[in-house]
């Protein structure tokens, strides 16, 4: 069976323009299989509380059982003074995210002719070879200057960027990343009409007006953008009417209409009558089927993928189901019960599969051992005693933290200690993944021609407790300039790689926290779904 290139190799797309081809197949490493366990307790953070960066931790009865981990004798006991105490330095779950591609891509590349693979994941298949299911979608680089020439063209991007109290933009990945999509419609002479949320408002809300990004957008393209104070009604479509080829008007928040969150088919035809082709490029909104990512392409044809929504397809999809292997998986964050569609889904193609974070402790636990006051899921025990024989079943090497840090209180100044993961005493709780567990981690990834990474490693917002995440961001930055494919998988991943200041060389870091989750799950995107077929469909 001849196994094609996957899509990402088409250095074509001008997002894609850093990505190295890699060989189709390769023969899976095992390494030594180093599973341990432990204990504790419920430790949750609603979703609001997370985007605010707050966090509790409720305390914990530890009972005592056997450990089924090899006990790490370099492990040491004494106190921590590795990192400085205090400086309890939240950062917030912000969409920053700086892409791990060049901003500034040479227009001719803008002219490429690109189509977008979806591939099904079957879930049987033997690892080295997918025979998988390709669902090509038409692409923004499919249109020519004769199809885009004088065209009104909706684009929706996703420019949900974080602003301060003052109005700035504090991080403008996306808006950087939606610029290669609308750059090449401008150079073929189409008039864009821009459209994207910012925040969840709850009706007209000026804090959430999209008027701060237009200076920054303006910057970015060369020209200067107009901005419409609606989204729809005859206002907008005068300004539609006057705008020049090569022109952008971008309309306001299309979220401060309800009608747009509930795909209201009237108001998506609203927004449709408003252009002649539709553009999709707004990754981190595609699984949200609303009417201006979803609705709208019921009225406007042709509906296509735009750069950045393809090169997140490539990397979050095409990447992980045909990748170069070894592949291996680093799953953390602060609950299995957030990972195990993405655990589940990672466990079929990975051959290695790394778990830190929050998360480990109701597998020690499940394991029998005692995890003093650690972040536990009673009600996951089971699943992730499910989720070890799986991955066994299945030949992955999955590997649990050998050693932990472990402290006194969930703080950034608690008292903290390293101590091997069957090792926990009562009253402690681990906040972060030990030295040892970052060695064995390390040399594993050493091994690997493809790693994606979802969720941090330990509790990185407080200082003392990054090292681990830190030490994991530091490693995937060495393999990427060793040609290694590294895929960030958006949210607090994100940030860490960001905090430790390596986020452009990793090959890939999405712009999409939510939408990568799901598509690491292995959902559709309803963003995707809408749009045009490629006209060739590609058999993978
Ligand atoms: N050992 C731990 N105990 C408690 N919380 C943890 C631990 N390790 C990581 N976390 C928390 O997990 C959170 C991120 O989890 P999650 O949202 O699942 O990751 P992501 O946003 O990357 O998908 C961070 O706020 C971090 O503080
Ligand atoms: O910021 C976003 O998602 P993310 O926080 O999951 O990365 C997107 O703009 C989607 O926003 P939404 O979650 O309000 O639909």
């Amino acid at each position: 069976m001849i196994e094609p290139e996957p899509q990402l190799n088409d250095k074509k797309n001008p997002l894609n323009a850093h990505f190295q081809p890699h060989s189709s197949t390769s023969s899976i490493l095992y390494i030594s299989r180093t599973l341990c366990f432990c204990r504790t307790h419920p430790h949750t953070h609603t979703d609001k509380e997370k985007r605010k960066g707050i966090h509790t931790m409720a305390s914990a009865t530890a009972s005592h059982t056997l450990c089924g981990i090899p006990t790490t004798s370099s492990s040491s006991s004494s106190t921590t003074n590795r990192v400085s105490p205090h400086s309890a330095r939240f950062l917030l779950k912000t969409p920053l995210r700086r892409l791990g591609f060049a901003g500034a891509v040479a227009d001719s590349l803008f002219t490429s002719h690109v189509a977008t693979r979806l591939r099904s994941f079957s879930g049987s298949s033997s690892k080295p070879v997918r025979a998988v299911v390709s669902m090509a979608k038409k692409s923004v680089g499919d249109l020519t200057a004769a199809d885009l020439k004088g065209k009104k063209v909706f684009v929706r991007a996703d420019l949900n960027v974080p602003l301060d109290d003052a109005q700035n933009i504090t991080d403008d990945t996306r808006i950087r990343a939606a610029i290669p999509t609308i750059k090449h419609l401008i150079a073929n002479g189409a008039k864009v009409i821009l459209s994207s949320h910012l925040g969840r408002p709850k009706g007209v809300t000026p804090k959430y007006s999209l008027s701060p990004l237009v200076p920054r957008l303006s910057e970015l393209l060369g020209i200067q953008v107009v901005k419409a104070d609606d989204c729809i009604g005859p206002e907008v479509e005068k300004l539609v009417a006057s705008l020049p080829e090569g022109g952008v008007l971008l309309l306001e928040n299309v979220r401060f209409y309800k009608e747009e969150e509930k795909n209201e088919p009237e108001f998506a035809k609203k927004l449709a009558a408003l252009a002649d082709l539709y553009v999709n490029d707004a990754f981190g909104t595609a699984h949200r089927a609303h009417a201006s990512t979803e609705g709208v392409t019921k009225f406007l044809k042709p509906s296509v993928a735009g750069f950045l929504l393809q090169k997140e397809l490539d990397y979050l999809v095409g990447a992980v189901s045909t990748p170069k292997r070894p592949f291996a998986a680093i799953v953390g964050g602060s609950k299995v019960s957030s990972k195990i569609g993405v655990i589940e889904s990672l466990l079929e193609k990975c051959d290695i599969l790394l778990l830190g974070g929050g998360m480990i402790f109701t597998f020690y636990k499940a394991q029998g051992l005692s995890v003093g006051s650690s972040l536990v899921e009673e009600d996951k025990l089971d699943l992730a005693t499910s989720l070890l024989e799986k991955a066994k079943a299945k030949g992955v090497s999955l590997l649990l933290p050998s050693d932990v840090v472990i402290a006194d209180k969930f703080a950034p100044d608690a008292n903290s200690k390293i101590v091997p993961a069957s090792a926990i005493p009562d009253g402690w709780m681990g906040l972060d993944i030990g030295p040892d567990s970052v060695k064995t981690f390390n040399d594993a990834l050493d091994t690997t021609k493809t790693v994606i990474w979802n969720g941090p490693m330990g509790v990185f917002e407080f200082d003392k407790f990054a090292v681990g995440t830190e030490a994991i961001a530091k490693k995937l930055a060495d393999l990427s300039g060793k040609g290694v494919t590294t895929i960030i998988g958006g949210g607090d991943s994100v940030a860490a790689v960001e905090k430790v200041g390596v986020a452009n060389v990793m090959s890939h870091i999405s712009t999409g926290g939510g939408a990568s989750l799901e598509l690491l799950e292995g959902k559709e995107l309803p963003g995707v779904i809408a749009l045009d077929e490629a006209d060739t469909p590609v058999a993978v």
